[in-house]
C-alpha cells in the first residue's frame, strides 16, 4: 500500500512520498535558487520549512543550507543528516498530519506547481568520472573498435574501467546541445579533417551523486561505500563517434565525450531506491577482495531513451556488471579522495536483448543499420533538432519512484 499524502499522487507520478528526491531550483517569475524536493505536481520549499522552523528536529536546522544554489551543502551534512530530513519530510506531508495540510498560508508557501519553476542544476559537480560497467555495452564496443582483437581487455572483468571527463560542461536537462566539431579521419580518408561530427550518439546512464567527502590516501572499503552515495541521476554522456575513433588511442575518450553531459533535475535519495536493491549480472571471475560487497549493490532501475516521438532503447540498470559501491571502492583504493559534489557515470547502460542497447552506436551497430522512427525516418546518428529524452524510474507496488527526465536537442554547428 502506497504511503498516503495529501498532495495528490497519481499512481503514474514519478514522485510519490517514498520518492523526495532534491533538486535546486527557481520561481519562473523571479527571485534566488532553493533547494527543494519534488512531490507529486509540485516542489516543496525546504527554505520555507527551515524559515517556519519545521525542520527544528533535524541536524541541519537553520543553517541557511536551502537558500543555496546547490545541493553540497547539505549533502555534506551526512547520511544521519539526510534521514533525518527524509523522515521529517515523509511525516509532514502525510495525509493525517495536519502542521502543513491545514495551515493554508504556509502550505501556499511551501508547494509550488513545478510547472513555475525552472530546475537548476542541483549539484556544483566539482570532479566527473564515467565508468564503463556495463558487459554488453563494453562487449558490442570493443567489436566494433577493435573487430581484430577480443572485445574486451584483459583488465576488464577485474576492475570498474573508467575515464576522467568534464565537471565544466555537464548540464541540466533541456540545455541544447551544440553538435561538436573535431578532428575526424574515416579509414578510407589517408589524412584527419576538421568537421561537425556525422556521427553524434548519446549513451544512457545512471550517476551517483557523492555527498560525503573522504580523506586523501584513504581508502573507501567497499562495505562503506554507499554512506557516500547522496543518491542518483540519469545521465546522458553525449559522445561523437567519428571523433573518439581517432582520437582514443591510447589514452581513451576526450574532446568526443566532454563537449557536453546532461543530468536530470532530481537527484533521488539512495534510500528511496531501497527496496529496489538486486543482485548483478554474475562475476567470473571473482573479483579481488577488496572489490568484493557484502550484500547486493545493483538497483532495479528501469531506463527508457525516446529519439523524438519514437522509443528506442529500454533498458535495467541491473544489467550492469560492477555495481556502484564497487566502483567507489575501486575509485578511492589508491588514495583518491572523494567530495562532495562529485559525479560518477556507471556507463551505458545496454542489456542483453537489441532493445536494451544503450546508444545508437550498437543500435544502429556503427551506422550501419539504421533505425526507423514513428514518422517513418531513419537514423544511423542523430541529427540537428532531433530531441533525445531520458526517463527512468524504479515500479514499486502501485508507486514508482521516478527520476524524471534527462533531454536535450542537438543545434547546427559550422566549423
Ligand atoms: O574505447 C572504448 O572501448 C570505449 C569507450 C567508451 O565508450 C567510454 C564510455 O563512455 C563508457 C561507457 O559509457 O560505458
Ligand atoms: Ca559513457
Ligand atoms: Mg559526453
Amino acid at each position: 500500500m502506497p504511503l498516503q499524502s495529501f498532495v495528490s499522487i497519481t499512481p503514474d507520478s514519478d514522485f510519490p512520498l517514498e520518492n523526495l528526491p532534491y533538486g535546486v531550483f527557481r520561481l519562473r517569475s523571479g527571485g534566488t535558487a532553493r533547494v527543494g524536493v519534488a512531490i507529486g505536481e509540485y516542489v516543496l520549499d525546504l527554505a520555507v520549512l527551515d524559515e517556519a522552523g519545521l525542520l527544528a528536529s533535524t541536524p541541519v536546522a537553520g543553517q541557511g543550507l536551502f537558500t543555496r544554489d546547490s545541493l553540497n551543502g547539505f549533502m555534506a551534512a551526512g547520511p544521519a543528516a539526510w534521514q533525518a530530513v527524509r523522515n521529517t519530510l515523509q511525516r509532514l506531508l502525510a495525509a493525517d498530519e495536519p502542521t502543513l495540510r491545514d495551515h493554508q498560508p504556509l502550505r501556499d508557501a511551501a508547494l509550488i506547481r513545478q510547472s513555475e519553476v525552472e530546475l537548476l542544476l542541483p549539484v556544483q559537480i566539482g570532479d566527473f568520472t564515467d565508468f564503463y560497467s556495463s558487459l554488453y555495452h563494453a562487449t558490442n564496443t570493443g567489436k566494433m573498435l577493435r573487430p581484430d582483437s577480443p572485445p574486451l581487455y584483459p583488465n576488464w572483468r577485474h576492475m570498474p574501467v573508467a575515464y576522467h571527463g568534464r565537471a565544466s560542461t555537464v548540464v541540466v536537462s533541456g540545455t541544447p546541445i551544440r553538435r561538436p566539431c573535431g578532428q575526424i579521419k574515416p579509414s578510407r580518408s589517408p589524412e584527419p579533417f576538421f568537421s561537425p561530427s556525422r556521427a553524434l550518439d548519446f549513451e544512457v546512464e545512471l550517476a551517483m551523486v557523492i555527498g560525503v567527502g573522504s580523506e586523501l590516501g584513504v581508502p573507501v572499503p567497499i562495505a562503506q561505500a554507499e554512506e557516500h552515495i547522496f543518491g542518483f541521476v540519469i545521465l546522458n554522456d553525449w559522445s561523437a563517434r567519428d571523433i573518439q575513433g581517432w582520437e582514443y588511442q591510447p589514452l581513451g575518450p576526450f574532446l568526443s565525450k566532454n563537449f557536453a553531459t546532461t543530468i536530470s533535475p532530481w537527484v533521488v535519495p539512495l534510500a528511496a531506491l531501497e527496496p529496489f536493491r538486486c543482485s548483478g549480472e554474475p562475476q567470473d571471475p571473482p573479483p579481488l577482495s577488496y572489490l568484493q560487497p557484502p550484500r547486493p549493490g545493483h538497483f532495479d532501475v528501469t531506463l527508457e531513451v525516446w529519439l523524438n516521438d519514437t522509443r528506442i532503447c529500454q533498458t535495467n540498470a541491473r544489467h550492469l556488471y560492477w555495481s556502484f559501491a564497487q566502483q567507489l571502492a575501486h575509485h578511492t583504493v589508491n588514495g583518491c579522495r572523494l567530495r562532495p559534489g562529485d559525479l560518477m557515470g556507471s556507463g551505458t547502460i545496454s542489456g542483453p536483448t537489441k532493445e536494451s542497447r544503450g546508444c545508437l552506436f550498437e543500435l544502429t551497430w556503427r551506422g550501419t543499420e539504421p533505425i526507423q522512427l514513428a514518422d517513418g525516418s531513419t537514423r544511423r546518428w542523430l541529427e540537428d533538432g532531433d530531441t533525445v529524452t531520458m526517463r527512468a524510474w524504479a515500479q514499486g507496488d502501485g508507486y514508482r519512484i521516478g527520476f524524471g527526465e534527462a533531454t536535450g536537442t542537438i543545434v547546427a554547428n559550422s566549423p
